[in-house]
């Protein structure tokens, strides 16, 4: 089953563990928090102190999205935070091995992200050292964006490479996805569905939640 990660960059940030729960009651697997840096892209967000706040509310694993330049410089911070998987962009990282080698240390789960322009080519050597893929279907940087259906075909290949190298990596798709952009993700081979908008901006999240994932 589709595996539901919502996005709380569009939470109601005044009463933060409350959404958290609110969406932990309404069925999500993750909670997807957006780490920005204002330089990498052009917003700032939460650090690892906020990270270290959440991991006591919820039971649930905390998918970490690191949007920020030199993200070897913190992914120590965010791990002992209570992070249970870091994803970088490859776009960010010289030494994309050292970096995914460095959260890995950690004992969690590493991830890499791709920006829409992004070939999946840029992941054909890391693939088997990897946990997640992070395929992005909008530009950084903000939530509520429209989704890229020009990414779509990138699901599938990863997939495919991933089956070629013989190794099982989740496939999570981030922005933009509502009801409608979900089914396109499932049906080329998503298996995790970050929503922000979609979910925060209704007052019921567990319908939300149901009607993405349906
Ligand atoms: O990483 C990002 C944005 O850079 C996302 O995680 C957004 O927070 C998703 O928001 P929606 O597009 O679902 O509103
Ligand atoms: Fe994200």
């Amino acid at each position: 089953m589709v595996k539901i990660a919502p996005s709380i960059l569009s939470a109601d940030f005044s009463k933060l563990a409350e959404e958290i729960l609110d969406v932990e009651r309404g069925g999500a697997d993750y909670i997807h928090i957006d780490v920005m840096d204002g330089h990498f892209v052009p917003n700032i967000t939460i650090g690892p102190l906020i990270v270290e706040a959440i991991r006591p509310v919820t039971k649930l694993p905390l998918d970490v999205h690191l949007m920020i330049e030199n993200p070897d410089s913190y992914i120590e911070a965010f791990a002992k935070a209570g992070a249970d998987y870091i994803t970088v962009h490859v776009e960010a990282c010289s030494h994309l091995h050292r970096t995914i080698q460095l959260i890995s240390s950690f004992g969690i789960k590493a991830g890499v992200v791709l920006n829409p322009a992004t070939p999946v080519s840029a992941i054909q050597h890391i693939v088997t050292d990897i946990d997640m893929v992070l395929l992005m279907s909008v530009n950084p940087g903000f939530g509520g964006q429209k989704f890229i259906t020009s990414v779509l075909p990138k699901i599938a290949e990863v997939k495919q490479l991933a089956k070629k190298n013989g190794v099982s990596i989740e496939i999570e798709v981030d922005g933009g996805v509502n009801e409608e952009t979900a089914r396109l993700c499932v049906n080329h081979g998503a298996n995790v569905l970050v929503a922000g908008s979609a979910i925060y901006n209704q007052p019921d999240r567990k319908k939300a939640i149901e009607a993405i994932r349906g």
